[in-house]
Formats: C-alpha cells, structure tokens, sequence
C-alpha cells in the first residue's frame, strides 16, 4: 500500500503515552470519524431532524386584492392581500407545513393610541383567518396577540404619561384574543409580554366556550434588536417611540426567562416559546430541559434578514446556512420553529427526502 502522507501507524505505539516513541503517542484505536465516511453512514447516527412537521410559516397581511408586496429588509418576504395569503396557505398545505402565523399591516389611518382595530372582528387578520378555514380547514392558523400593529405609538400596549399599562392592556387583548378565535383561529399566540395575560386570556376563551383553542405564549420575549425587519413589514418602525425595555426581557438574563415561562404553563398556556432564536439557542434548551414543555423558538426577522442579505451578496451559502440554522433549533430542543424560511426549507425537505 502506497502511503503518501508517512508511514502507517502501528499498534504498539499507541501505547506509548510519553512521547518517547519515533511517532507522537496517539490513541487510534478510537477513530470518530468512521462514523462519517460516508453519507449512509452520517444518516445512521444522525440525532436531529428537521422535517416540515417543525415548520411555523408566519405571513404578514396587507388591504386589497390580488397584491403582493416586497419587504425590502426581508428579500423574498411579501405583504399579502388576503386572496394571496389563501394562495401561499394552499402551498403551506402542498409542502405539509402544519401552521401558519398572521400579522398585518394596518393601514395608518385606522391606528390610534388605543389600538382600537385590533378587536375588531372585521379586521385583516381576521378576515384572513375566515378566508383561509374557508378553504383549508385542515391548516392550523396561529393568531398573535399585541396591539403594536394597529397603535399610532407601535407599543404593544396602552400608555399613560409615558408608560405601558399592564391591567389596561390585558383587557384589551383579551378581548383582541377573542375576535381572532372567533373567526376560527386554533393558536392565539400572545408576544405583548404583559404579567398575566395568559390567565385573563385562558379564562375569556373558556367562558366564551372556546375551550379547544390552544395558546402558544411568547413566553420568553427578549428585547431584540432583531425585530428590525419586522417593524418595517407592519409598518411599525417609523412610528414607535422609544424602546419595549419596560416589558420585553432584558438580553442579559436566563433564570428569568424560566420564571416566566413557569408562569405562563400555570397560566394556562399549552406551548411556549422562546424568541428571538439563534441568539437564544441556550434558552431553548434550558426550558425544554427544565419544563419538557411543547417548546418553540422564533427565527425572527433580523435572523431571516442576515443570512438572506449575506447569501443575496454571495458571502455564504443561502440554502445551506438556511438548513444549518433552522436545525439548530432542533438541537437546542426545540419541537417547532416559527421562520420566514419555512415554504423555502420545506421544498428543500421534499426534493432531499
Ligand atoms: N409584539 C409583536 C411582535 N410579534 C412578533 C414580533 C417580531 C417578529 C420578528 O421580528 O420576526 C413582534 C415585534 C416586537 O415585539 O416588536
């Protein structure tokens, strides 16, 4: 046998741990990387999968017909009037993407301080609920909760003198949580970080006999830079004031991040989530490992926007960094993943497998 790079290494130097032998002393007999020589041999001891049952597909809403508009901070990601966000739900149930996600944008003219069209049950996102069960009952439609796009002031909640209400709040989203599910939403996802939104919300629900609708809370909601790309598609970054440091966690912390998620299962919730998610991959897993709690992570719009900028700019690898982040999340713990990849990863999935 040809040896190209010197000569073969021979048992009894394995032994020889001091250094003193004619090659330095290694332990060959153990050899990780047999277990990648090939392909069929990596998917055998693979432990993490991704697979479009993981997948949270969030679009983003917008008034008229037959429109689709471009997100400039989000490449590839539309504002959909509501016969197009039917159309994409048809290719989410084409590629078996389990759940969709609905945010608006609300034209300018109908937010006010109060974020008074957020119950109204003639709203975008509740016709866009209505349209889409109409069609594909067997799609799961997830419904946030928060006042930010239909404020004047992009604040999840009401304010006073400078300040986010708490108790004020909760009653209104209570009452936006129930014109989304009324219209037929299945998950009401509540991301305002308000204390106790999940109980008021829990207890609505039920009292209105709405007792199968399921609430994913955002339960640990950091204050994110990341978020960025996200106010532009609701039309929310002109317009917000200040930061959301008062009731969005503050980046630093993780034993905090548990005492909320322990609260909103007490509350009721039946999923929580953690977000944003690359940044927070440690938080994943200290939730799903201290809660075992269904678990989800966000791969919110900043997250999207980095790897879609830096592929679009031929600095890596799109589909790949695509595939490597939103596995990622599957190693940390997570059972899902809300991502604006999702139609894109999903028909990746189905062409590999
Ligand atoms: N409260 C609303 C909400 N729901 C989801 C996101 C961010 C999602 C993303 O960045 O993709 C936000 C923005 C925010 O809290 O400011």
């Amino acid at each position: 046998m040809a040896i190209k790079y010197g000569r073969p290494i021979e048992l009894r130097e394995v032994s020889r741990r001091d250094g003193t032998g004619a090659s330095p002393a290694l332990d060959l007999t153990v050899r990780p990387r047999r277990n990648r020589k090939a392909e069929w041999a990596r998917r055998m001891v693979r432990e993490n999968v991704l697979t479009t049952d993981d997948l949270i597909w969030p679009l983003f809403l917008i008034d008229g017909n037959n429109k689709r508009e471009q997100i400039a901070s989000m490449p590839s990601v539309e504002r959909l009037s509501v016969d197009q966000a039917v159309r994409d739900a048809e290719r989410a149930m084409k590629l078996t993407i389990p759940c969709l996600a609905l945010f608006p944008y609300t034209d300018p003219s109908l937010r006010d301080e109060e974020g008074s069209e957020a119950t109204n049950p003639n709203n975008l996102v509740c016709q866009a609920v209505r349209a889409i069960k109409k069609e594909f009952p067997e799609i799961g439609i997830l419904c946030d909760v928060a006042l930010d796009p239909f404020t004047s002031h992009g604040h999840d909640g009401l304010i006073s003198d400078g300040k986010i209400l708490n108790d004020e709040t909760v009653a209104v989203l209570v009452r936006q949580a129930l014109v989304q599910a009324e219209a037929g939403c299945d998950i009401i996802a509540p991301s305002d970080m308000m204390d106790g939104r999940v109980a008021a919300i829990r207890e609505g629900l039920d009292r209105t006999g709405l007792l199968d609708v399921q609430i994913m809370a955002y339960a640990a909601k950091y204050a994110s830079a990341f978020y960025g790309p996200f106010r532009d598609a609701i039309g929310s970054a002109k317009t917000l004031t200040g930061d959301k440091r008062t009731y969005q966690m503050d980046s630093a912390n993780t034993d905090e991040a548990l005492r909320e998620v322990e609260l909103d299962i007490a509350e009721g919730a039946d999923m929580v989530m953690v977000k944003p998610g690359m940044p927070y991959l440690d938080v994943v897993r200290r939730v799903k490992d201290t809660f075992a709690m269904p678990t989800f992570a966000y791969q919110v719009s900043g997250e999207y926007a980095m790897i879609a900028a830096a592929a679009n700019n031929g600095w890596l690898d799109g589909d790949r960094a695509m595939m490597e982040s939103l596995l990622a999340f599957k190693r940390a713990g997570a059972d899902g993943v809300l991502s604006y990849f999702a139609p894109k990863a999903a028909e990746k999935l189905r062409t590999q497998g």
